[in-house]
């Protein structure tokens, strides 16, 4: 049996009066690309928060490779990169990568760092410059290398494609399957449903604070009987 990467048992969170997750129930496989979709402000960062104990759950319970999630060391082997990266503005690319590794214990290999730049199409030239000179694209690109560099098993990526131009989420898409290729697991959001499509092994969409659906893409379009995975998005969300 496919060991449990991650699971979200009955998971509920309010933000006051506002119920955002109502219970939901949701399983990752070791090894599989997860893409979790829904409207804006369905709850997607929200579960996440819950996953990485940003915030209490209200109800529910979820583990990590078996472990509770609200233990410091279940979260050991998550990467993870919010929705919106905004790394300290005064540090260069270089400090800010060497001070994530720094935090992981591993060590800052410049010619790994060269390679994973490279890999997401960052100018080298980067390194040298302080953060606050870069793009919103060029920003994304650094957390996104940092998070890749810290060889983690199972990687929380909040929209990773946001900001990026078609070259670097093609390459972005080579690097989560070189990711996936050697064993780790990847759980996304993505509002870019052809992304899910081409990327995941299963998917699950969430609406109304409540998992409407979790299978693979084909399985999604088969349910909805729709052509496009769009098409079945929006036949479930009605
Ligand atoms: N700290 C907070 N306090 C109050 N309400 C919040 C808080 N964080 C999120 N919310 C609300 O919870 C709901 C879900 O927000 P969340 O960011 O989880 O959605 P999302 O699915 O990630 O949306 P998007 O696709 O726009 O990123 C929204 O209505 C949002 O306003």
């Amino acid at each position: 049996m496919t060991e449990s990467a991650l699971r979200f048992q009955h998971v509920a969170k309010r933000y006051g009066a506002a119920h955002v997750l109502r219970g939901v129930d949701l399983e990752l496989r070791a090894g599989e690309c997860f893409g979790l979709v829904g409207v804006n402000g369905a709850g997607k960062t929200s579960l996440i928060k819950c996953l990485l104990d940003f915030c209490a759950l209200d109800e529910g319970s979820i583990s990590i490779f078996g472990r509770p999630h609200h233990q410091p060391a279940a979260r050991r082997p998550l990467g993870f990169v919010p929705e919106r990266f905004t790394p300290p503005y005064y540090l260069t690319g270089a400090d800010f990568i060497r001070y994530l590794l720094s935090l992981q214990g591993l060590p800052y290999d410049p010619q790994a760092v060269a390679a994973m730049l490279a890999a997401l199409d960052l100018d080298a030239d980067a390194l040298k410059r302080t953060v606050r000179s870069y793009s919103k694209g060029m920003t994304q690109k650094l957390g996104l290398a940092a998070c890749l560099l810290s060889r983690k098993q199972l990687y929380i990526l909040d929209e990773p494609m946001s900001g990026l131009d078609p070259k670097a989420r093609a390459l972005l898409k080579q690097q989560l399957r070189t990711l996936q290729r050697a064993g780790g697991t990847l759980f996304l959001t993505s509002h870019a449903l052809a992304d899910v499509d081409e990327l995941c092994d299963r998917m699950a969409i969430l609406h109304d604070g409540q998992i409407r659906f979790a299978g693979t893409p084909a399985e999604c379009r088969a349910a909805y009987r729709a052509e496009t995975l769009e098409q079945a998005f929006l036949t479930c969300i009605a």
